[in-house]
Parts: structure tokens; sequence; C-alpha cells
């Protein structure tokens, strides 16, 4: 068992000076910079040239130096390096990344610690692993080697081939439509996802689609009023090792059941506007609560949130209920399971996933979440 408190020695830092405001690069040279000196931290840094730069170099370059790998940027360069790491330490233990992975004990966890300076738009690994984007509180939790799980999913086409890891949310109909547009307004900064989410609800669109679902095996829900804080009793004591142990592999007419070890998956058909799993909250400075406000950091569970046809009217409330402490599940078109793994299959016209912000073209998807999978340098939200 890792320790609580590894003060870290060396790290490998990435600056990605083109998300959110642009401003990692100054971040890191007048907060980051001077405290991980003042803690005699050895520093690397790259600075990201291109889209993947992070997610190459912790693949494919010598990274035995290092005792952890810091993000300074967004989710998405926090999703970049949480890959590149994970996708390595695969190859290296020999442990084959696709579907039929999941049916054994599954994917090691890496031998590095990952950090993340906010310096992004949304930021939500900050928010929710730290109750707050601050640069200088991230470096410090950095600095004193705080340690917290961090369950991870993985995400498969209807063919069993591995897409990609994921930490946060990954949805399908109106947040991939979000996504899909705003990647195209980028050059207008964060006040993009505005005007893409202000368009794609102009043009309401509706999805057809099965999802099939394994049920959480542990007691709490996600109406729970009880939040992942620290120190979080769920996270730390209720977390069951996978259970799935048959080895079949995934393809597009296998029901969740032969692949899913005995486990009975519930199945649920509807049209919907948003098909939302949540891996952690989700919470952001936009929206306190977050997504699903009682989900756990690491518990080996998602929250599967299906938000069936409504009027835009009432569509809106649901949408505003997340911008403050209103009860998000209080809808009668909104329902919420506890999941450990769920599977989509488009019965109509296709939307594409927003997972972490970035895009999955393929509508049919199958999610399994992986207890832990990550070790950050956070403590989890403290009251
Ligand atoms: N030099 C670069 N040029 C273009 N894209 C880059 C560069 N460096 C990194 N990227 C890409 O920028 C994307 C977005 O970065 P990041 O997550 O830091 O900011 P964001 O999207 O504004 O914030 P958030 O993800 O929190 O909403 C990353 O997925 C990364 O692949």
């Amino acid at each position: 068992m890792q320790k609580r408190f590894t003060r870290p020695q060396n790290l490998l830092i990435f600056v990605n000076p083109y998300g959110g405001r642009h401003k990692a690069q100054f971040i890191y040279n007048t907060t980051v910079e001077p405290i991980f000196n003042l803690a005699n931290i050895k520093q690397t840094v790259v600075v990201t040239e291109y889209r993947n730069h992070a997610k190459q170099y912790v693949e494919t370059e010598d990274i035995s130096n290092y005792d952890g790998i810091i993000a300074v940027g967004g989710d998405g360069m926090f999703n970049e390096i949480a890959n590149g790491i994970l996708l390595r330490t695969q190859r290296e233990n020999e442990i084959p990344v696709q579907a039929s992975s999941c049916n054994t004990p599954c994917y090691k966890t890496p031998k590095y610690k990952l950090g993340v300076i906010p310096a992004g738009s949304t930021d939500c690994m900050s928010y929710v692993s730290q109750g707050i984007n601050d640069p200088e509180t991230s470096a410090l939790h950095i600095v004193v080697g705080d340690n917290h799980p961090l369950d991870m999913c993985s995400i498969y086409d209807d063919s069993g081939s591995f897409i990609r890891f994921s930490f946060s949310m990954t949805s399908y109909g109106y947040y991939g439509n979000v996504l899909r547009k705003s990647e195209r307004l980028r050059s207008l900064g964060p006040s993009r996802y505005d005007f893409a989410g202000v368009q794609t609800f102009l043009n309401k669109h509706v999805y057809s689609s099965e999802i099939q679902f394994l049920p959480s095996s542990t007691k709490s829900q996600a109406t729970d009023i009880r939040k992942c804080r620290f120190p979080c009793e769920i996270c730390t004591n209720d977390i069951k090792p996978p259970t799935i142990t048959t080895s079949v592999a995934f393809d597009s007419a296998a029901p969740i059941s032969s692949i899913s070890g005995g486990d009975i998956p519930d199945v649920v058909r509807g049209n919907f506007i948003m098909v939302n799993s949540a891996m952690m909250s989700c919470a952001c400075a936009r929206s306190p609560q977050g997504l699903s406000p009682s989900a756990h950091l690491a518990d080996g569970n998602m929250d599967l949130i299906l938000v069936s046809d409504c009027s835009r009217a009432n569509f809106i409330k649901y949408m505003l209920s997340h911008v403050g402490k209103a009860d998000r599940f209080d809808f009668p078109f909104v329902e919420v399971h506890r999941v450990k793994a769920f599977k989509h299959k488009s019965l109509n016209t296709e939307s594409c996933w927003n997972t972490d912000g970035e895009l999955i073209d393929s509508p049919n998807i199958s999610v399994w979440v992986h207890t832990g999978l990550i070790t950050l340098y956070a403590r989890g939200v403290e009251e």
C-alpha cells in the first residue's frame, strides 16, 4: 500500500500554452516553479507543441527518473497524460488493452503519481479533488505528496477495440453535440461552450438508444446526501475488487451479460436528449455540485444519468439545476443508476460522445470502471 505522504523529488511537468485562457506558462513561472524550488523539487518542463504531445511523450520517452507527472493545463491535458501513462504501464506489463481484458482483474496502476495545476477552461479534475481551482493549492498538495486514488473507466467500440481511458464525464447526445460545435469555435476561448450550448439547445435532438448496465454492488447510491469528502470512508473502505472473471471478447451482438461473469444487467430503451455517465461529481466553478453531486473519486462506480425527451422548458430547468443546489435527479424525465459498466447501442440517428472533453464518433460503445487505477497528488475535498 502506498504511503499517504511521499514527497516528490523529481517531477516531469507538461505546460499547455494552448488551453483555457493561455495562461499556463505564466501560472507555472509565477506560482508553481517558485513553490517547487522552495521545496527542492527537481523539475523537467515540456511545453506542449501539439495535441497529444504529452501523451506521446509519457508513452515513449525515458521517464524512469521521475516520481510524478504534472499537467499545467485543463482536463484535456490530464486525460492525455493519464491515457499515455496507463497505456505505457499496460504495455510494460504485457497486459493487452482491449475489451476482453476487462474480464480479468484488469489493468495495472502506474507507478507514477499524477497531478494537475489548473490552467484550462473547466478544470474539473482540480475542483473535484481539491474543492477549488487554485494553482497555489494544487502546487502545495503536490509538494507535501498528498495521495488519493482515482477511478478510471475504459471505453471500447462495438468491436471491442479500445478507444481511451476517461476520468470524469462520458456523455452522448447534447454534450457530445456541444463539444463537436465548440471545437470549431476554439478561437472564442472558454466562452465557446456557451455559444455551442445555446446553438445545440435551439436545435434540440432526441436519440433512440438501448443501454445495458451492470448495477453497482456497493451500498452507496447516486441520490445519497453524503458526498465524497476528506476523509471519505467510501473511497477508502468500500472498494471491492472486480469480480468479473470470464473471458469473452466484445462484439456488437453480445449482450453485456455474456461478458460480465454472472452479473445480470439491466436494460433500458428510450428516447433520450442525453445519456451521461459521471465517474466523479464533475463539479467545477460553474457547477459547484456537479453533474452527480454524490459520486465518489474512487469507489469503483459511475453514475449513469438518462435524460429522456422533454420540452425545452423542462430541459432548461434540468440544466439550471446544475448551477445551484437543487436536486438534479428530481425530474420525471431523469433517471439515475449507480453502475460498474454499461453498453450503449444507438437505435436510430446517431450523435457522438464527449468524454473528458474529447470527442468519440462511434455511438455504440461500452464503458467499464477500474477502481483506483490512478494515484493523484490530492487529498479530496475538505469541508
Ligand atoms: N501546443 C498545442 N497546440 C494545440 N493543442 C494543444 C497544444 N498543447 C496541448 N494541446 C491540446 O489542448 C487540449 C486542451 O487543453 P486543456 O485541457 O489544457 O485546456 P481546455 O480544453 O481549455 O480546458 P478543460 O479541458 O479544463 O476544459 C488538450 O487536449 C491538448 O491535446
